[in-house]
């Protein structure tokens, strides 16, 4: 469904350029369900804008279904954003209109594709648990019930591919797990891909795979052991992303990894460092001691 190599997206302004992508490597496969972690300013929402088709990457390439982003014209690229794909934000207020009821809401991006399907509304609100609350107007509603309705209204369209970011940024836990709950079925049930960003660890155990990004590039990959097993049991403070997952240092075609910095530290490597195969293993090392240099 997606795929995106050598991703590079650079933000100029006045006299600085920000280099938020380097060269990014990631497949997510079509009916996946997966979860992209990482820092502040990692570059996770810079890729998620370029997969939602909201900003235009630099270079590299990026493919979601058919569709090349990097090539994209202005009107496809509108209805890219009307038929393939459904965005949420954490704060929701940005695709919700407070003086319209649920229902209405979720009808508004019908009306602009030109097809409003009341009954599809309907059973959208129905699946998100919001049956008796639809002719409420958004104002009358919770937070955690207003991020329900953006979840319906991104779904309208029928896009095959969900992006969420920080979905449950302002929201209890509870209704953090009604939500995932909500993306697990509507993955199951619809086949609908959905790829979330978020900074919740806690997230991590009820999707398939999380990709870690460092310094805008895909750094390492948690893949579940079991994907039969919706929840982390995460009771006892441990990471649920080390119970469940088995983690992969990502490796592009061309052989570079990214080595994380609190090891290089650690054996205070900086820019050279020596590597040994012994048949079995890699080696990296700090570099030894040129002759007639002190270490
Ligand atoms: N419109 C912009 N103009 C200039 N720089 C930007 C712009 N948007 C993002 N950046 C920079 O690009 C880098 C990546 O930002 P991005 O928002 O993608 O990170 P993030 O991982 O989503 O962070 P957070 O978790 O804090 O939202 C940061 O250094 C940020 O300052």
């Amino acid at each position: 469904m997606i795929h995106c190599e050598g991703l590079v997206k650079i933000y100029k302004t006045d006299d600085l350029e920000v280099v938020a992508l380097q060269g990014l490597n990631l497949t997510v496969n079509d009916g996946e369900m997966m979860a992209i972690i990482g820092n502040s300013g990692s570059g996770k929402s810079t890729l998620l804008n370029i997969l939602g088709g909201l900003d235009r990457p630099s270079a590299g390439q990026v493919r979601v279904g058919p569709w090349d982003l990097l090539k994209v014209t202005d009107d496809d690229l509108v209805k890219y954003k009307r038929d393939t794909v459904g965005f949420i934000w954490q704060n929701n207020a940005r695709n919700l209109l407070p003086f319209l009821t649920a229902l209405e809401n979720v009808e508004m991006p019908m009306m602009f594709s030109g097809k409003v399907d009341r009954p599809y509304a309907k059973q959208l609100l129905e699946w998100v648990g919001l049956k008796e609350r639809m002719h409420n107007k958004l104002t009358q509603l919770s937070g955690g019930e207003q991020q329900r309705v953006a979840i319906a209204i991104s779904l309208a369209n029928k896009p095959k591919m969900l992006l969420a970011d920080e979905p449950t940024g302002s929201v209890d836990s509870r209704t953090s797990d009604i939500i995932m709950d909500i993306f697990r079925r509507f993955n199951r049930e619809l086949g609908l891909t959905v790829v979330i960003v978020t900074h919740d660890l806690s997230l991590a155990g009820k999707v398939d795979r999380v990709v870690a990004i460092r310094d805008g590039l895909t750094s390492t990959e948690f893949i579940k052991r079991n994907p039969n097993l919706d929840h982390a049991p995460s009771l006892h403070g441990g990471s649920a992303l080390d119970e469940v997952h088995e983690a992969y240092v990502v490796v592009d075609r061309v052989g570079r990894l990214q080595i994380p910095k609190e090891f290089l530290q650690a054996l205070e490597i900086k820019d050279k460092a020596s590597m040994e195969f012994d048949g079995e293993k890699i080696l990296i090392r700090a570099p030894k001691p040129l002759e007639g240099e002190t270490a």
